[in-house]
């Protein structure tokens, strides 16, 4: 089986610029950076930065649902939230509040080396793991206020490169994260499933026990940087993961916004212990557009440095991923045609927020209309 650090041999994204120390970066933002211009009259409308308003409210019955997984309504819970906004936040879940604090330990003494160092283990321009910015950063002419490393299964090779002498100090953390992290997708997996009406044993690659052990998985460690123009500036532009679900943990700092159908973008506020789960664009195609993959971004402010902890789970990566026979009928044609999480990710690294309108079989032929998927065109 093509591993994930395979998808992107044919596909190489060269991230050539140059900046990444935003210690020096603290007095103005530099105009490679600027997503706006000061003063400019079109400003709100400039690369979609507020193009859809803003919604602020503080209303707690408002906003991306928070599910108890312990809940004994959890699977109906769930399928409505991944309905009507692609994403929800759990409680209940499980993980320690310890491996929180560990992770989020191990991201600030990632983040704080210095940028020689962290260059040290720099991703290459074919390659997933290392340290750099966000693959979809070549497909803007703006720089992302954020740096990121990616790891795929063991962090070690990675680790050995920053800390030659001291490598294992987190490297256990990162691998009982990751483990965590696995059980708690294979669960979620079967609550997604049973709200879409589907068992695990129709789904082969999750193997006879049902346990889902051959999916494939990224870490993807995330910093945003104090930024001295927040408003002009973006953390990460938005877009949908290409995964099945991506499980995030972010510190206590806001940043992360979901772009809700209809109303715009919603803040997802940190909740302690809190995970957000996002729907990615495989779990969109498996289920026929029923659950539509999330958009969002992260906006970064003035005075805190904001991590996320970002984990990317898929299918095996040559496992062929199609709309569930189940969720396919006379009524509801299948939209989108069968793909390997591992073309996908080459289709994504080409096309970024067109990639699911490329696998799409035809929205005319069906008579239907996906809204969501013309709304991502416009990126
Ligand atoms: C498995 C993966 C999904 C991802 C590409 C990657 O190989 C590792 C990084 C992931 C990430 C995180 C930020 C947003 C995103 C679109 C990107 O550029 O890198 C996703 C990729 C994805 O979901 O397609
Ligand atoms: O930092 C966040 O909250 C979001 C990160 C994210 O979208 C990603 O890593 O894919
Ligand atoms: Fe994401």
């Amino acid at each position: 089986m093509p591993s994930l650090s395979e998808a992107f041999r044919g596909h190489p994204v060269y991230l050539h610029h140059k900046h990444l120390d935003f210690t020096t970066l603290q007095e103005q933002l530099p105009d490679s950076y600027a997503w706006t211009q000061p003063d400019a009259d079109h400003a709100a409308h400039y690369y979609h930065l507020t193009s859809y308003p803003s919604n602020d409210h503080n209303d707690d019955t408002k906003g991306v649902p928070v599910i108890d997984l312990n809940h004994p309504n959890a699977p109906n819970l769930i399928g409505h939230a991944c309905k009507t906004w692609g994403v929800f936040q759990v409680v209940n879940h499980g993980i320690p509040m310890n491996l929180f604090t560990d992770i989020q330990r191990a991201c600030l003494a990632l983040f704080s080396l210095p940028l020689h160092q962290k260059l040290k283990a720099a991703r290459s321009p074919d390659g997933v793991s290392g340290y750099g910015r966000a693959r979809i950063s070549s497909f803007f002419p703006k720089l992302m206020w954020s740096e990121c490393f990616t790891i795929l299964d063991s962090p070690l090779n990675l680790f050995l490169q920053l800390w030659p002498q001291d490598y294992d100090k987190y490297c256990e953390i990162v691998m009982e994260y990751e483990a965590a992290m696995k059980k708690l997708a294979a669960k979620l997996m079967c609550l997604v499933l049973a709200s879409l009406g589907i068992s695990k044993e129709d789904i082969k690659w999750a193997g006879p026990p049902g346990d889902f052990s051959g999916a494939c998985a990224a870490l993807h460690l995330n910093s945003y940087p104090s930024c001295p123009d927040p408003d002009r500036a973006m953390g990460l532009a938005a877009h949908t993961d290409s995964t099945l679900l991506t499980i995030l943990h972010q510190n206590n700092v806001s940043g992360l916004q979901v772009l809700k159908d209809g109303e715009g973008w919603e803040a997802v506020p940190p909740l302690p212990g809190g995970l957000v789960i996002n729907v990615g664009d495989l779990l969109h195609i498996l289920s026929n557009g029923l659950y539509p993959s999330v958009l969002h971004r992260v906006q970064v402010n003035r005075s805190r440095q904001r991590f996320s902890v970002a984990y990317l789970y898929g299918p095996p990566t040559n496992v062929e991923i199609s709309p569930n026979a189940k969720l396919v009928g006379p009524s509801r044609p299948a939209l989108y045609r069968s793909v390997t999480w591992n073309e996908y990710l080459g289709t994504k690294a080409k096309h970024f927020n067109k990639a699911l309108s490329v696998v799409r079989i035809s929205s005319s032929v069906n008579g239907l209309f996906d809204l969501k998927e013309d709304q991502n065109n416009d990126f």
